[in-house]
């Protein structure tokens, strides 16, 4: 059997028809935990200078790199295969490389570290101007996912966000790999509550929707010009009672560069993620006690394949 292409539902940002999206929204999270979505917001032209200004980062020599390694608090650049072991991958971690930038606004008071200004002179700019784009339209989204399980369209809408943005790289080669790791992107579920993710079109991309079935059946998503891929999280799988779902998902190397950039968006850290009225029911009871999402985050990274 040849490979399967998941059947995500498109959403139309600006759609009139809210009923119809909110609809299409809760079918395609309880089927796959992954969407689509159009006429997003975002232009061509920032996502044209988001790859451009991403392609010249990761162009530059790996010492001039490593001058913007992570640090304790998440941001910066991380190199090929020190991040995502899976637990039974034998220490192969992926071998994107990426680099992190954060809310300025963060609980922990993170600051982003950035390229140098004298090398990368739009770099911060452009990055910042994709930030605010990003947040608006994960702001649409939210609203309909809120909609979509009767709650009011403000009920995700995190007043002080924790957001990374995560700008990626995929060489395309697994030759290139020091350990034997053969995924661009190990399989993972994100930790968060939403992510957007925009690539360059390269395939790659594939979810899995029963990870416990053996063998697993792997699913890609293509890419379709002018949509956004759009994921939820543990978070807000929990949330839902499970009635939403967080998706594993990886990226295999085609043999091609690749590049995309993912928002992984949460609630303010104070926020209490309690059952949803809308998704308990006898059928299905609450799973899960309340938890506030610092506790609930702190608990998920310490197992998480990603950490952040
Ligand atoms: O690059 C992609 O298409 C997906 C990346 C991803 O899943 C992640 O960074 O969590
Ligand atoms: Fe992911």
């Amino acid at each position: 059997m040849g490979p399967v292409s998941a059947n995500l539902p498109v959403i139309d940002l600006a759609s009139p028809d809210i009923a119809a999206a909110t609809k299409s929204v809760r079918q395609g999270l309880m089927d796959y935990g992954f969407l689509y979505v159009i006429n997003h917001g975002i232009d061509e032209a920032t996502l044209k200078s988001v790859y451009a200004e991403s392609k010249k980062f990761f162009e530059q020599p790996m010492e001039e790199k490593m001058k913007h390694e992570k640090h304790s608090t998440h941001r910066g650049y991380i190199p090929p295969e020190t991040e995502g072991f899976e637990a039974d991958s034998g220490g192969k971690g992926d071998l994107l490389e990426c680099f992190h930038i954060g809310s300025s606004e963060s609980k922990a008071r993170a600051v982003n570290v950035w390229p140098s200004a004298e090398r990368l002179p739009s770099w911060k700019e452009t990055m910042e101007s994709y930030y605010d784009c990003a947040m608006a339209t994960s702001k649409k989204i939210l609203s309909l996912i809120a909609l979509s399980l009767d709650l009011d369209a403000e009920f995700f809408q995190p007043d002080r966000p924790e957001t990374i943005l995560r700008i990626i790289h995929y060489s395309g080669h697994a030759r290139e790999s020091k350990y034997g790791s053969d995924k661009g992107a190990n399989p993972h579920t994100d930790v968060g509550m939403l992510t957007l993710l925009s690539t360059d079109g390269t395939p790659g991309l594939q979810i899995c929707r029963d990870k416990d079935a053996r063998p697993q059946l792997w699913e890609d998503v293509h890419h379709i010009d002018g949509a956004l891929v759009v994921n939820i999280g543990d978070l807000l799988e929990r949330w839902t009672n499970n009635v939403y779902r967080s998706t594993l998902h990886r990226v295999l190397l085609v043999g091609k560069e690749r590049y995309s950039v993912a928002f992984f968006v949460w609630p303010s850290p104070d926020t209490m993620v309690t059952c949803i009225e809308s998704c308990r029911s006898e059928e299905n009871p609450p799973r899960y006690p309340p938890i506030r999402t610092d506790e609930f985050l702190e608990q998920i990274l310490a197992s998480a394949i990603y950490k952040y």
